[in-house]
């Protein structure tokens, strides 16, 4: 049974079509790409011809949702908040539909790979990091603005720090010595930073990264890159039928 798996994030959609857990098929398109699109349109990116259809959204998104019900109509199954009553994950939120759908599907995904406790951070428009015991307890976590947005909050928010045209972005920890490299150094500096503070706190937990902008911050604190921890995810609710 082929599926198509569709992760579509406050920045992004990405999508993958497996077959019996193979990756056949992905790619990915900006929501700002995709808001310029018909229906019609948006409905070509993915693929035609597939058994069933996941979704999972942190966002309303109803144009695609309804270009997607038009294409697969009862094929289609839309996640936008945690399955409430799935057997081998225990929620710590008092209210465990406001919890990021795609936090919970990474943690899920981590767990097909570790049986060991996890810390799962997922670098995307938000830095997420998140705990979860070895009995599958979720212990919380940290939400932090991500790599793009936080300087571009610094950018939005002051007058004098500007992303000048003639300065370089950095992805070294070194110090500064203009406006961009200050601002880009400091926010690289303060993703690692908060991931290995949370390291240093639970040394029992393996650390596992995801999400477009993890490689760095993967390669930097020396674990493991996993990009597609929530398409994992998806795929073990597919698998144990676990879908609402
Ligand atoms: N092919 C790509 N096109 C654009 N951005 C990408 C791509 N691959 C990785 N990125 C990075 O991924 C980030 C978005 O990460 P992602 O996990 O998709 O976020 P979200 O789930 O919040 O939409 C972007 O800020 C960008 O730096
Ligand atoms: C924290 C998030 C914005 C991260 O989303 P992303 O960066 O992947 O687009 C998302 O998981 C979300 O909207 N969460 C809801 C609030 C919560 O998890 O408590
Ligand atoms: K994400």
């Amino acid at each position: 049974m082929s599926v198509l798996l569709i992760d579509a994030g406050n920045s992004r959609v990405k999508w993958q079509l497996r077959q019996a857990g193979i990756i056949e098929a992905q790619g990915g398109v900006a929501h700002t790409d995709l808001a310029q699109m018909s229906d019609a349109e948006a409905g070509r990116i993915f693929p035609a011809h597939c058994d069933r259809v996941v979704v999972a959204s942190v966002r309303d998104n109803d144009s695609l949702h309804q270009s997607l019900n038009a294409h697969y109509g009862a094929r289609l199954r839309w996640l936008a908040q945690p399955v409430s009553d799935h057997p081998a994950f225990i929620h710590c939120y008092a209210e465990p539909g406001r919890l990021g759908v795609d936090r919970w599907l990474a943690m899920l995904g981590a767990r097909c790979h570790y049986s060991a406790p996890l810390i799962v951070a997922d670098a995307g428009t938000a830095l997420t990091v998140d705990l979860m015991s070895a009995d599958n307890h979720h212990e919380g976590g940290f939400i932090v603005p991500g790599l793009q947005l936080a300087q571009q909050a610094l950018f939005n928010s002051t007058q004098r720090v500007r992303p000048y045209n003639d300065e370089r972005a950095s992805q070294q920890l070194l110090p500064g010595q203009d406006t961009v490299g200050c601002v880009s150094s400091g926010v690289y500096r303060q993703q690692a930073a908060l991931v290995r503070s949370v390291q240093q706190d639970y040394p029992q937990h393996v650390l596992v990264v995801t999400g477009g902008d993890g490689l760095w911050l993967a390669t930097q604190l020396g674990c493991e890159y996993r990009p597609d921890l929530v398409f994992d995810g998806m795929d073990s609710l597919c698998a144990g039928s676990f879908l609402p």
